[in-house]
């Protein structure tokens, strides 16, 4: 679904990514694991149109779509997920929801003008969707909630919603596990896995608890200086010698990380 041929990001004379090659499959949930400053985010926010490649290509169903914008990318079902910008902290779970663009036809003059009815009838639709998502996430008890005051791990699975108020096809996950509590992260494993199954969602996943990546993750590609080193179950990659020197190689801070 996803091909990915010699990519480079370059910061400067720094090689972030550096000939970065790999392939994700139609209905994988795939994992991206590597040492810290490994490219992992870098080769992320290429894909996804936030940042220009140095060079190289990335194709989705062979087609090119190498340094294409995010919105262009959006439209096409290929997505990252963001946090939860500042200015939206003030509204609701609802309507963090409902403000994912989506082709709504409130936003011109003229159907402001025209068009109420038609305007009042997709809101309720959109007001409908949020609120299956929200219940699709077991969060339904948050609606209404600001969601400047609810948890971390809330706040990631309302991202992952945001996902859900489009026809997404493929969606990027960056370390959604970060700084979330066991309970909550096992919730956003169960939505993914669902979203996965149910909804043919294809997902990467950039991940350093390896609990999570081992539940969710086949396969596994590992990451080091720029480029792929590995890809395999996560039982293959724990065990592979060039996996494990790069993890150890990166201080003994990460050494548990893999092969624990
Ligand atoms: N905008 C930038 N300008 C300069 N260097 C950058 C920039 N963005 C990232 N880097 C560098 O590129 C390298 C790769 O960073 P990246 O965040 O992609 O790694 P990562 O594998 O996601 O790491 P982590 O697991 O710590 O998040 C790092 O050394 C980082 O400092």
């Amino acid at each position: 679904m996803i091909v990915v041929d010699d990519l480079h990001k370059h910061f400067g004379g720094f090689h972030a990514v550096d000939g970065a090659s790999l392939s994700v499959d139609r209905g994988s949930i795939t994992g991206l694991i590597g040492p810290n400053g490994a490219g992992k985010t870098t080769l992320f926010n290429v894909i996804a149109g936030v940042l220009q490649p140095t060079s190289g290509k990335v194709y989705m169903d062979g087609e090119d779509i190498s340094g294409l914008p995010p919105h262009t990318l959006f439209h096409k079902g290929l997505l990252r997920t963001f946090q939860i910008a500042h200015e939206f902290h003030s509204m609701s779970c609802r309507e963090n929801l409902m403000m994912v663009p989506g082709g709504q036809s409130g936003e011109t003059l003229w159907n402001t003008w025209f068009g109420r009815k038609r305007i009042a009838d997709e809101e309720r639709a959109l007001k409908a969707k949020a609120d299956e998502v929200l219940e699709f996430l077991t969060i339904e008890h948050l609606t209404d909630q600001k969601a400047g005051q609810i948890s971390g791990g809330q706040k990631k699975l309302l991202e992952l919603g945001r996902t859900m108020m489009v026809d997404a096809k493929i969606v990027f996950l960056d370390e959604v596990g970060a700084g979330v509590n066991r309970t909550l992260l096992n919730t956003i494993g169960d939505a993914i896995i669902r979203l996965n199954q149910e909804r043919g969602y294809t997902f990467v996943v950039i991940e350093h608890d390896m609990d999570f990546i081992g539940r969710l993750c086949d396969p596994v590609i590992c990451m080091a200086e720029g480029h792929v080193l590995a890809q395999g179950t996560l039982d293959e990659i724990k065990a592979n010698e060039q996996v494990i020197e790069a993890y150890l190689g990166t201080g003994l801070k990460n050494k548990d990380k893999v092969g624990a």
